[in-house]
């Protein structure tokens, strides 16, 4: 079956930095995938390469069969590639169900308002923010905020899901509730692709890893065998994977 995505010995240098380095690998239709790796070791530059804010200085990338490497944010949007903060963060005065229906004008060119209307409250009901819907979005908790962020991005109709540490200070049973809504965005037909750090998340939320670590691929394949891999406990100093946090 063709890969979601492709990466193709992706490397970004920022002057004498080489960031990332001939990062190869795919993501499966249905596939869950979790990126880690100790601070540094150029997850986001990896995921800024992925949405298109960064060009790659070598590699290709592509979107099934597609070579998006030279194509903006915008197209891969477009061509199913969403990103919880990939359009303007929500828009603090507007409404939940405004800020969702934005999402799906974007996503879509051409939608009729009422359709995106339409399409934000279907959201809302599957991101649990139903309730909230005419609250302004500066009002949301930080897990409200994080279901509405799903939310957008899953207004652009994505067929990959990118998401950036979305469980960073959310407590243990939010965390919880949070990877509920992940795994049901997987059930609905969407690829998702995570940087995390909080590692019961990635043990709970994915079907295989890969490991980062000063810009390349270190280890890749189901949690447990990475978190055991001597090179991956060497890369975190010795600790751990399962007290990382
Ligand atoms: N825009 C930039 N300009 C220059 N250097 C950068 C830029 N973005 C990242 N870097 C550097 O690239 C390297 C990788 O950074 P990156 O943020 O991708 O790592 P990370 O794995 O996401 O780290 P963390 O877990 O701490 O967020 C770091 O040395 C960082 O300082």
């Amino acid at each position: 079956m063709t890969p979601v995505l492709r990466a193709e010995q992706l490397s970004k240098r920022f002057g004498g930095l080489q960031a990332v380095q001939g990062v190869s690998f795919s993501v499966a239709p249905g596939e869950i995938l979790a990126v880690i790796g100790p601070n540094g070791a150029g997850k986001t530059t990896l995921l800024n390469l992925l949405s298109g804010l960064y060009r790659p200085s070598a590699g290709r990338l592509f979107l099934g069969d597609r070579d998006v490497t030279s194509l903006s944010v915008e197209g891969r949007c477009r061509l199913g590639l969403g990103r919880a903060f990939q359009i303007v963060r929500p828009f603090p005065e507007m409404t939940v169900h405004e800020n969702v229906t934005v999402g799906a004008l974007f996503g879509t060119p051409g939608t009729r308002l009422h359709d995106a209307r339409a399409q934000a409250w279907t959201l809302l009901e599957r991101t649990g923010l139903i309730a909230h819907a005419e609250k302004a979005a500066h009002d949301l908790t930080l897990l409200q905020d994080k279901r509405l962020e799903v939310a957008r991005a899953l207004a652009t109709r994505p067929r990959l899901l990118l998401l950036d540490e979305v469980m960073a200070g959310l407590r243990p049973t939010e965390a919880q509730e949070a990877v509920a809504l992940v795994r049901s965005v997987r059930d609905s037909g969407v690829s998702v692709l995570f940087i995390e750090h909080i590692m019961p998340v990635v043990r709970d939320l994915a079907d295989r890893v890969i490991v980062m670590d000063q810009g390349q691929v270190l280890a890749e394949g189901p949690y447990h065998d990475v978190t055991q891999d001597p090179r991956v406990v060497s890369a975190y100093l010795g600790t751990p994977l399962t007290e990382v946090t």
